[in-house]
């Protein structure tokens, strides 16, 4: 088999699925061993696909972590849905997600699986499901959630993990490989990501408003990075950013009291930079509104979205 990156190995596209907050990000981060998909505790706050790639001198596992799966109303929810199926339609191997730390109600609960079983008919590639959270609940809990949702659908394996701890995710990697074929290496060996620096740097800042601003600030928030430039012998990369939001009324929440919170979103997000690409950063961040920007679509493509 003639392949661009060396000899033939077991290789393959996984589509990480499932609804929101259940922790696809923080898998995704945890497989690849860093940071590349942000996290934060409040839904939807995925919004690309991102690819990440796990390498191996016997496998390569090309990762997509879409947008949770959720009922589509605003324009932006409609272009999240597109995006999660259509990852779908062209993936070796479907991983759906769920968080079963969380008592539901026997109601709720059926509803859930209900939905499960309603994305799941849509996927033509062979899917495994995954228990997330398992650091939260007792052991004995976890085996009827297994034959609960082995018996929803006929998944390759039912794999309870902690994408927190990292417990279980060993054994759901070996479970990935042995079901990818053998084919061509996607990408070289030494890049984990396709996603530019650029838009995981944003990924990053959008990633500190939300955990630094609490519950005030709203999901409609975007970072547009307005440049982003290495110096000649790349020592320091020099980052104009702004974080975009949709009312005059969230600035000062983003802000702060004489611009700390705002001094403290770019503190954080510039260690996290600096890690990422591995050189000094300047990171300078501004805030303006945007009234309505995620209907707009044009302002959704300057996004990359
Ligand atoms: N205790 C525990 N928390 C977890 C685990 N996995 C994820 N979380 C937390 O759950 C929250 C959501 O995680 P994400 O990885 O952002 O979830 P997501 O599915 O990508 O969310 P969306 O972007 O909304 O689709 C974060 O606060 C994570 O720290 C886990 O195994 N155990």
């Amino acid at each position: 088999m003639d392949d661009l990156f060396g000899k033939p190995v077991k290789s393959g596209i996984v589509a990480i699925v499932g609804p929101p907050n259940a922790g696809k990000s923080t898998l995704l981060n945890c497989l690849l061993g860093q940071k590349i998909s942000i996290v934060s505790p409040k839904p939807q706050t995925t919004r690309n696909r991102i690819v990440g790639i796990v390498n191996d001198s016997e496998y390569q596992v090309v990762f997509l972590d879409t947008p949770g799966l959720h009922k589509a109303r605003e324009p932006l929810n409609i272009e999240m849905v597109r995006v999660a199926l259509e990852s779908l339609a062209e993936v070796d191997l479907v991983l759906f997600l769920v968080d079963i730390s969380l008592p539901l109600p026997e109601k709720i609960q059926q509803k859930r699986n209900e939905e499960v079983s309603e994305y799941l008919k849509k996927v033509e590639s062979p899917a495994i499901m995954v228990l997330n959270k398992v650091d939260q609940i007792d052991r004995k809990k976890v085996l009827p959630f297994i034959d609960a949702y082995a018996k929803l659908f006929p998944f390759q394996a039912v794999v309870p993990i902690s994408a927190l701890t990292g417990d279980g995710v060993d054994v759901l990697l070996d479970e990935i490989v042995t079901r990818l074929p053998l084919g061509p290496r996607y990408f070289p060996e030494d890049i984990p990501t396709d996603a530019s620096e650029r838009f995981l740097c944003g990924e990053i800042i959008r990633e500190k408003v939300f955990l630094l601003t609490g519950q005030e600030i709203p999901y409609s928030t975007a970072v547009l990075i307005e440049s982003f430039k290495e110096d000649t012998d790349k020592k320091l990369v020099t980052i104009h950013a702004a974080v975009v939001l949709e009312k005059n009324s969230q600035k000062g929440i983003v802000i702060g009291k004489g611009g700390k919170k705002l001094k403290s979103i770019g503190i954080a997000a510039r260690k996290d930079i600096e890690a990422l690409i591995g050189t000094k950063v300047l990171l300078k961040l501004w805030v303006k509104v945007k009234k309505n920007w995620s209907q707009d679509e044009r302002f959704l493509k300057e996004l990359g979205m």
